[in-house]
């Protein structure tokens, strides 16, 4: 299929933070007729995330922080269960989440391996997002983690089958996490 998308004017709507900008653009369609659309595009980035795992102990390393969005929209306490994770700041996928597993769990990872990558929310928001996996051992310790700035991260260590079972039961809902907990289960044979 050819793409014949030719836009047609880009209007800034916020630089507060991120970017947000109205995007006007003809589209054909299928039948062929040419029309005007315009939707809101939300560009902040791409990121990283990983799911840390220890063979021996059928262990993962998860993070827990507050997350405003998800106050905003029921979830009760607006903490979050998620594989760390962060936006690439202008790195290399792999030298961002390297950067980003320091910051966060405390853990310094030399080995880390990239599963797929994927558009997280396609219809608003720009970022791809790269899924890794690396083994773990107390060994990495570097720091305690964490976060850094005014970033309040808790670090989990849990057993592989109980965070499968949060899955079921909605301790954690949260989507890159889902991915990596589920990868990590057809394709390692925990
Ligand atoms: N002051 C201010 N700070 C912000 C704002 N938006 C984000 N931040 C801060 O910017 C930092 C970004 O931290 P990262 O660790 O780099 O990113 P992240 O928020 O963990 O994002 C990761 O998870 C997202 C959600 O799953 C992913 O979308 C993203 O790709 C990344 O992987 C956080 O401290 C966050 O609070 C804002 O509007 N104002
Ligand atoms: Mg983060």
């Amino acid at each position: 299929m050819t793409s014949s998308i030719k836009i047609i004017d880009e209007k800034l709507l916020s630089d507060n933070w991120y970017i947000l900008k109205k995007y006007t653009f003809e589209y054909q369609r299928k039948n062929g007729i040419v029309e005007t659309q315009s939707r809101e595009v939300y560009d902040r980035g791409n990121g990283a995330t990983i799911l840390l795992y220890n063979s021996q102990k059928k262990t993962v390393i998860l993070t827990r922080q507050f997350r405003i969005p998800t106050y905003v929209n029921g979830n009760k306490d607006g903490m979050l269960i998620e594989a760390c994770a962060g936006l690439l700041d202008q790195d290399e996928p792999e030298t961002a989440i390297k950067r980003e597993t320091e910051e966060e769990t405390g853990y310094r990872i030399s080995e880390v391996e990239k599963v797929f990558e994927a558009y997280m929310s396609p219809g608003s928001v720009t970022e791809i997002l790269y899924f890794f996996i690396a083994e773990y051992s107390q060994e990495d310790v570097a720091n305690e983690g964490g976060g850094v700035e005014d970033e309040e991260i808790d670090v989990l260590e849990l057993p592989f089958e109980q965070a499968l079972d949060m899955v079921k039961t909605g301790e954690i809902k949260d989507g890159k996490t889902i991915m990596l907990l589920q990868y990590l289960q057809l394709h390692k044979n925990f």
